[in-house]
């Protein structure tokens, strides 16, 4: 028995943290393949893998998820590659831009809302987005449509009738449906688009799970917490990594307060390690799964109730649908 598990992201941070926890884990014909958009940084990442796990199966796939042609001729690649798909990871992700609203953050340290502050960075965060050469918003397209088109392309890996398959999002708990418009699900109009493409992809799961349950496919949604990586860097560019390395024990006291500042990509990583365990059946859709960290470092997965409606994540569904298909109406016609 062979168990294929593609992650998106790979090459650093949370996804990298994955595919060193599920290699140490020592699945049984495991095959892993690392789905990046920068190939030196994925050799990179490859090699440090088998340097840990020399007789492990790492694969390589190009991968920019912000790109329609480049996700369709990589699950193009996957379908001569494998078989089935049991786990796909859809990890990758951009907050690029991040403006820090300092004053903000002060009035919020002396508010009743300090922990929700520190649990998801709500009302402390904005970005400014760009957009793609094929004209979608960079933020949605990479976090969110990209991997929408990537699993209907792996439909035919994903979907077994004797087998099941898991999708599992890395959201956020900063996703927020105050960020999010079913009018502009790009985010043309605002300044949280990261946010929205979170949002989105907790919606995007629950349609998913009301299309493809009976054909074998389960998706579910995860938060790693407050994890510092390249991307939690760039939130305070004037703190270079050193600065956020000496402030590590401050945070480390903080996380007495709030279980969500996991920290680490390995902790950031436990509720997707947890899922790769679970039966898909026994999950409840409209949950997400928190990766939590308690003050003494345990590290923990707790499923929390979403704030999403069936009939929106059916909007939102239809409306990817339609974007899928006027993007590979406009691909053809280039090609033409
Ligand atoms: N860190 C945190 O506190 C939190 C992170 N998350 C989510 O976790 C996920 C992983 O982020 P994290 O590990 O923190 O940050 P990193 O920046 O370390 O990892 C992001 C990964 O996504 C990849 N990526 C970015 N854009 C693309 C693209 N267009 N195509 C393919 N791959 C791409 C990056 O590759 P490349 O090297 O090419 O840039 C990188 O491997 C993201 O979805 C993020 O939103 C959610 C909540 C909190
Ligand atoms: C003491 C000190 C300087 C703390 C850091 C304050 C903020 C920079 C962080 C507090 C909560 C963090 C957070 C995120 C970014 C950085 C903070 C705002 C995210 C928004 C990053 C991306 C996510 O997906 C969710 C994170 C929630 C918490």
């Amino acid at each position: 028995m062979t168990t294929v598990v593609l992650v998106t992201g790979a090459n650093s941070g949370i996804g990298l943290a994955l595919c060193e926890r599920l290699l140490s884990q020592d699945v049984d014909g495991l095959q892993l393949c690392l789905a990046c958009r920068n190939m030196r940084r994925a050799q990179a990442a490859r090699c440090a893998l088998l340097t840990s796990f020399p007789t492990a199966q790492v694969a390589l796939l190009q991968l920019d998820t912000s790109s329609v042609s480049s996700v369709i001729s990589a699950a193009r690649e996957v379908k001569v590659r494998y078989n089935r798909l049991d786990y796909l990871y859809l990890n990758a992700g951009i907050m690029p831009n991040p403006q820090f609203d300092v004053k903000a953050f002060f009035k919020g340290l002396f508010s009743s809302n300090v922990i929700t502050m520190f649990a998801t960075g709500e009302g402390i965060l904005t970005q400014k987005d760009d957009v793609t050469s094929e004209g979608l918003r960079e933020v949605f397209a990479t976090n969110l449509f990209g991997h929408f088109l990537l699993i209907r392309e792996l439909e035919p890996l994903l979907c077994h009738e004797a087998l099941t398959s898991q999708v599992i999002w890395t959201s956020s708990s900063n996703a927020h449906r105050s960020a999010f418009n079913l009018e502009d699900i790009q985010h043309f109009r605002g300044n949280q688009p990261y946010s929205s493409s979170k949002y989105a992809s907790d919606l995007l799961s629950l349609a998913l799970n009301t299309r493809y349950n009976k054909q074998g496919l389960y998706s579910s949604v995860i938060c790693p917490g407050f994890v510092m990586t390249s991307l939690t860097y760039s939130v305070l560019p004037a703190f270079p990594a050193l600065l956020w390395t000496l402030l590590m024990p401050l945070l480390w006291f903080i996380r007495f307060f709030t279980n969500t500042f996991t920290l680490t990509p390995y902790n950031g990583a436990e509720a997707l390690m947890w899922l790769f365990g679970q039966s898909p059946e026994s999950l409840d859709p409209k949950v997400k799964y928190h990766s939590l960290t308690s003050g003494l470092g345990n590290n923990y997965t707790q499923a929390r109730k979403m704030d999403i409606d069936l009939e929106t994540s059916e909007a939102l569904y239809a409306k990817l649908l339609q974007l899928e298909s006027d993007l590979k109406m406009k691909l053809e016609e280039k090609q033409i």
